[in-house]
């Protein structure tokens, strides 16, 4: 057995009723719009393969495994948080967007070195028929209970350290890799339903985003102090197809979970949707909105001040931002990566701004890079928020 191995707590907490009280609050402030002493940081992919202790855990256990076991799940969120101890602020619940999938009714299998695969994807508007959302006995929280039972226990784990975040993938990217069967680079599959199967594509789209809802609000009920949604493939679609494909969906599980947790934050990633920025700002509910890093996040801001400023909303506080830094720069020697971040700083300035990369941790990156842009994030931020 490993030393990593032999760490793993397995007494378990699913007590929902009372959990250790927060002594970090950093990102929930920051993502309701106060003013802070600095930007909160975490990053996405934080938890992942460039962590030789994660690695470790894999050579046992299967990665869908990982997520099923609550115990293993809570020891994977919080190995960054040890490793890093005092510098991230928030932990993200070890689980996938593939999921949701999986609970409708479709096999997912994660191929070492090649990423997700469905051995039996949607091939046609027909094969909805397979999919188990709309028979009598599905329960969304039946089927996704391991998810929330790995998020109480981690509650518990982590001790108040910093907040926990649960997380979904949206419609449009779980779509796309039901029809595709995997990743894609032209995701010519998913665009045929769009453009030719355009009504099964919106029966599909808003099944997903129903699912999704009931189980970001179930990951809330269960512990999850604030959650993201992940729309990975938002840049494959053009405004156009984004205004109607994606956009209605993301809004619909903003508004869900906001109806019943109106002060649990909310922030949504859609990565490569530069043109939607106005829109994500002024038509959904989301609290923060996360910039990949090919916007500048000057510009970002003043595009959303501008677009909340001449449209009526229903917003109680500010656009948070979060983001951006390009998740390649940890490739780079450690003077370059500084002042990179601390470029990235002001140019968000001083205040809503919740730091992190502009997409995930990949598998090549060396662990002690991330402690470079998190120290690094804390130097800078302090001193702009002096
Ligand atoms: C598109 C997507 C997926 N999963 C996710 C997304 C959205 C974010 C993004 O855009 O990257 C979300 C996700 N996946 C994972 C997390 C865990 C929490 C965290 O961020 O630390 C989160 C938030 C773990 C994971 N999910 C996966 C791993 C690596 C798999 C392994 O251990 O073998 C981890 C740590 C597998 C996964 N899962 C997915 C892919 C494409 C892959 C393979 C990617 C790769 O090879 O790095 C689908």
């Amino acid at each position: 057995m490993s030393d990593v191995e032999a760490n793993i707590d397995h007494s378990l907490n699913y007590d929902t009723s009372s959990f250790p009280p927060l002594k970090n609050d950093l990102y929930l402030r920051t993502a309701r719009g106060e003013k802070t002493e600095r930007a909160p940081v975490w990053c996405m992919r934080q938890a992942g393969r460039y962590l030789p202790e994660f690695r470790s855990i894999r050579v046992e256990h299967d990665f869908f495994n990982v997520c099923r076991t609550p115990a293993l799940a809570t020891e994977v969120t919080i190995q960054p948080l040890r490793r890093y101890a005092g510098l991230l602020d928030a932990a993200i619940i070890f689980s996938d967007i593939l999921v949701i999938p999986q609970a409708m009714g479709l096999e997912v299998q994660m191929v070492p070195g090649k990423g997700p695969h469905f051995p039996e994807p949607l091939k046609g508007p027909k094969d909805m028929q397979r999919l188990t959302d709309k028979k009598a006995e599905f329960s969304v929280d039946k089927e996704l209970d391991y998810v929330y039972k790995a998020i109480t226990n981690t509650r518990h784990a982590l001790g108040g350290q910093v907040p926990l975040l649960g997380f979904v993938g949206a419609p449009w990217t779980l779509m796309a890799y039901m029809i595709e069967g995997g990743g894609s680079k032209t995701f010519a599959q998913a665009k045929t339903w769009l453009f030719r199967h355009h009504q099964a594509a919106h029966e599909l789209l808003s099944r997903i985003a129903d699912v999704a809802a009931e189980f970001l609000v179930g990951q809330i009920r269960a512990g999850a102090q604030a959650a993201q949604v992940f729309e990975s493939w938002a840049g494959e679609l053009g405004p156009h197809d984004f205004a109607e494909f994606s956009l209605p969906y993301l809004a619909r599980i903003a508004e869900r979970v906001k109806g019943q947790y109106p002060d649990v934050p909310l922030t949504v990633f859609a990565k490569g949707a530069h043109y939607a920025l106005e829109l994500l700002a002024t038509d959904t509910a989301y609290d923060v909105i996360s910039l990949d890093w090919t916007i500048d996040p000057s510009a970002a801001r003043s595009r959303i001040d501008a677009a909340v400023a001449s449209k009526q909303t229903q917003r109680r506080s500010p656009v948070v931002l979060q983001g951006n830094l390009d998740p390649t720069l940890l490739f780079g020697n450690a003077q370059t990566l500084r002042e990179r971040t601390e470029a990235m700083c002001q140019a968000f300035g001083p205040s809503l701004h919740i730091a992190n990369l502009g997409h995930g941790m990949m598998p090549g990156h060396d662990p002690e890079q991330l402690r470079v842009f998190l120290e690094a994030v804390h130097k800078a931020s302090s001193a702009l928020c002096k």
